[in-house]
């Protein structure tokens, strides 16, 4: 089966500085791939690149068999990095009206918008204006307003951001309803373990280059058993084994910490 997103040595300038190096990457249909990378790594220059907002310098993209996301953006579904509402309409008819514009008719677009609030939460906000709800419940509405036309693809640019733990959750088990649902979903993060709960396959890049796509448990396996950490007299290791979830110091030698790395 032909990928759903295939980028191919794609090379990115923004006046001399190159911010996408040779990236190539491909999505299978049906897979939830995690795109990892730093601040300024160019997740952000990619997924712009693969839906046709700007052009690359070189290399060639294709997206739903098409040459760009454009002709076929009805079968996807996008959150932007840089959130943004109509502030003064209601939750549901900023939804609806999103929906619209990917083709719906209204009526389906508001039932849809409606089923979309009530399902992941929020369907006491569904009357409020954009302007009165919190910032995570704003950038909830914009997810789910990326769902609302029953798209193939979507394509979520940090959508775990400026959520709650408990909203993270929400989010997390609406990426997996849409597995279930047969979409492929690509979605940028910059924490492990979102693409370690989620993901079948994901790329990590550090300044514009792709220094590893696979499974999550490949990625793991690249890692040493164990690590040499140099610190101050803090709990700064501490925090980094539990950050990975699953490791413990396991010797203290003045300033240095060996640590062991479970697998
Ligand atoms: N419009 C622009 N003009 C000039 N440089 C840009 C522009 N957009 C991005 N860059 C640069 O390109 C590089 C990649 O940026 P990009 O936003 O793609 O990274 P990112 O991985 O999405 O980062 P973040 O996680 O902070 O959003 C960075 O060095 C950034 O400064």
């Amino acid at each position: 089966m032909a990928p759903v997103i295939a980028l191919s040595h794609i090379q990115k300038y923004y006046g001399d500085q190159l911010a996408l190096d040779d990236l190539s990457l491909s999505v299978e249909p049906g897979e939830v791939f995690g795109f990892l990378g730093q601040n300024g790594a160019g997740k952000s220059t990619s997924i712009r690149i693969l839906l046709g907002i700007i052009d690359p310098d070189g290399g060639s993209r294709q997206v739903l068999g098409a040459p760009t996301a454009l002709e076929v953006s009805q079968r996807i579904g996008y959150l932007p990095e840089e959130r943004g509402l109509y502030k003064r309409m209601s939750a549901e008819r900023v939804i609806a009206y999103l929906g619209q514009l990917k083709g719906m008719d209204a009526a389906s677009a508001l039932e849809q918008a409606r089923i979309l609030l009530q399902r992941y939460g929020l369907g006491e906000a569904a009357k409020k204006r954009v302007q009165q709800l919190s910032k995570g419940m704003a950038q909830k509405v914009q997810v789910l307003s990326t769902l609302v036309h029953d798209p193939d693809l979507l394509i979520l640019d940090e959508p775990f951001s400026g959520l709650d733990p408990v909203n993270q959750q929400v989010l997390e088990g609406l990426v997996g309803d849409m597995k279930r649902a047969g979409k492929t979903i690509l979605f940028s993060t910059h924490v492990m373990q979102h693409a370690e709960r989620l993901c079948d396959r994901v790329c990590i890049i550090a300044h514009g280059r792709d220094v590893f796509t696979g499974t999550v448990a490949e990625a793991r396996a690249l890692l040493p058993s164990r690590m040499i950490l140099r610190t101050a007299d803090d709990i700064a290791p501490l925090k980094l084994c539990l950050r990975w979830g699953r490791s413990a110091p396991s010797a203290k030698l003045g300033r240095w910490w060996i640590m062991k790395l479970k697998r």
